[in-house]
């Protein structure tokens, strides 16, 4: 199980619409989140990024009244299908949040494999410590805490716990990872630090960011897909396609309007 390779997937949303209760906040969005790339999700406050990223892993049902159409899949493997149980979905789909959230009184190392433990799944004592190592090298913590893996993870600063986070993540082998804002809550050495790791890690597992800076998007996306709530209208996509021509030329003038921070 630990020494497993990660294999890449690409994720495929078909006419996702969401609603929390009568309201509903998505419509009708497809977009194809390529194998081996990192796909930013960019679009003013409001505009139903965050819900989106949740109906990726199957989140957005957890929240009361919330309900949605449309579909997911990994590979092509329905991930809204009756037969797929909803921990498999979140172990193919791994999410980082906005603010780092590490178990604070738990070591380093229980951290990284803690999704393990929470899932049920057994691991020897050798395969442990290799999949900790492997876990904290792809998020480039491992130089910073090898010498203190028994040492609490509230005791890091914040971007070493993003990145702790990053590791307990990757450690259950996801095919996807998924960040919301994953550095709005950082400074700017930290967010290039977390930046670096997601531009090593896009050769391992695809990953989808949403993000409000611009420049990061520049920086580390492949692909963008600009998503926009007008007037009280449910959130769609304007418009998708690779970050160069999304910030040279997009085809709509509320991309190139928005990319130069015109609003939101
Ligand atoms: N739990 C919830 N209950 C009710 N409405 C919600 C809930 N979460 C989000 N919404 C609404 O859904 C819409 C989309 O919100 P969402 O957080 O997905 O947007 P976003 O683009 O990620 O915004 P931001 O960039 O500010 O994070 C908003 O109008 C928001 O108020």
């Amino acid at each position: 199980m630990t020494t497993e390779a990660m294999g890449l997937a690409s994720l495929d949303a078909r006419g996702v619409s969401a609603w929390f209760g009568d309201r509903k906040v998505l419509d009708r969005v497809d977009l194809t989140m390529h194998a081996g790339e990192v796909t930013a999700l960019i679009g003013p406050s409001g505009c139903g990024k965050s819900t989106f990223l949740r109906v990726l892993n199957r989140m957005h049902e957890l929240v009361p009244g919330a309900s949605l159409a449309g579909s997911v899949s990994v590979d092509g493997l329905d991930i809204y299908d009756s037969s797929m149980r909803i921990t498999d979905a979140r172990r193919a789909i791994g999410m980082v949040f906005q603010k780092p959230n590490p178990f604070p009184a738990m070591s380093i190392a229980d951290n990284v494999v803690s999704g393990l433990t929470l899932t049920g799944q057994k691991i020897s004592k050798s395969d442990r410590a290799d999949l900790i190592e492997e876990s904290l090298t792809m998020a480039g913590l491992w130089n910073e805490v090898k010498d203190r893996l028994s040492a609490a993870g509230g005791g890091l600063s914040g971007g070493q716990q993003q990145r702790l986070c990053i590791a307990r993540s990757l450690a259950v082998k996801p095919r996807v990872l998924l960040m919301d804002e994953p550095c709005s809550a950082l400074d700017p050495t930290s967010t290039r630090r977390i930046e670096q790791t997601i531009l090593e890690l896009k050769e391992q597992v695809t990953i989808v960011i949403v993000t409000h800076n611009m420049q990061q998007a520049q920086r580390v996306s492949d692909r963008c897909a600009f998503f926009l709530a007008e007037a009280g209208t449910p959130g769609q996509i304007v418009e998708h396609g690779f970050t160069e021509q999304m910030f040279s030329t997009p085809e709509d003038p509320r991309t190139l309007d928005y990319v130069n921070g015109r609003f939101g």
